[in-house]
């Protein structure tokens, strides 16, 4: 376990949408863990439960109407060039190449420079898309598309990477080689990482870390460290220890969930 500093610390964190008419709506309540640097930490739960508020939160899309969320003990607001997100979707603007697409953040930020360049081809080398930096998302698949935005989120060298289901999208297959390639990037960069995913099984293999949001409203009822061996294999999957945890969470959220 370690003794570092929380890059993250989420102190008692709720969150009430206001209604136009009646009572607001409360989807969390009372939210309270800490995220180590270099940590990957997945969230699971149940649909609607909160997980994507949540990362809004920590991200400054979304105001906390309870408690606060300090990264390295300022409020997020300060902290927001520490943070990248990876949505569902890839979001890619099609106008723009590949490069120009992982390229914007440093635009918004006015760093363009060979050697910001030189890094975001690097990144498209580091993701298998070396060879793509000039070609356009709509001659991409949908993993490969993924694989650009994980590098646009990548480039300003963020300290912490929210990722909100961003392997929901695509087809089996493609999912456990972006498994793969994400573990790959991360132990390479070594940034903090709060994952959110439906997937259970996805949940326990990436992490260091699950946190287990149940509902209503949505708080954490777990947290569970998973001292699986790293790298993680495709045997990894098929341990008595991996089942174990599986099931374990899969009991957390109840069967009916039906979570897969
Ligand atoms: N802008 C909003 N205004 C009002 N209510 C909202 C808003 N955004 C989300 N909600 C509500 O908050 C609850 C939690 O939503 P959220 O998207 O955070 O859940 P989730 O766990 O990410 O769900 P899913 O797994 O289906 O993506 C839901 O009941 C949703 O209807």
């Amino acid at each position: 376990m370690t003794t570092e500093a929380p890059v993250i610390s989420v102190r008692d964190v709720g969150m009430t949408y206001t209604a136009r008419r009646g009572a607001g709506n409360t989807v969390l309540r009372g939210c309270d863990f800490d995220i180590a640097p270099g940590e990957f930490v997945s969230i699971v739960g149940q649909s609607g439960g909160g997980k994507t508020t949540l990362l809004k939160i920590i991200s400054g899309l979304l105001e906390n109407t309870e408690g606060e969320v300090l990264v390295r003990g300022r409020g997020v607001k300060e902290a927001l060039r520490d943070i990248a997100m990876v949505f569902q979707g890839p979001v890619l603007l099609p106008w723009r190449n590949n490069l120009a697409n992982v390229m914007l953040p440093m635009e918004f930020r006015k760093r363009v420079t060979p050697e910001t360049r030189a890094y975001a081809r690097e990144l498209l080398e580091l993701v298998g898309l070396g060879d793509k930096a000039e070609s356009y998302s709509y001659e991409l698949s949908g993993g490969m598309q993924q694989r650009v935005s994980i590098c646009r989120a990548l480039v300003s060298h963020p300290e912490i990477l929210l990722m909100d289901e961003p392997f929901g999208a695509l087809d089996a297959m493609t999912r456990d080689s972006m498994n793969f390639e994400l573990q790959r990037i991360w132990q390479e960069t070594k940034r903090s990482v709060l994952f959110v995913t439906h997937s259970i099984p996805e949940a326990v293999w990436l992490a260091d870390r699950v946190l287990v949001v149940g509902d209503r409203p949505g708080r954490i009822i777990a947290d569970i460290r998973i001292d699986l061996a790293r790298p993680r294999t495709k045997e990894t999957r098929y341990t008595d220890t991996f089942a174990e945890i599986v099931a374990d969470v899969e009991q957390l959220l109840g069967v009916e969930a039906g979570i897969s």
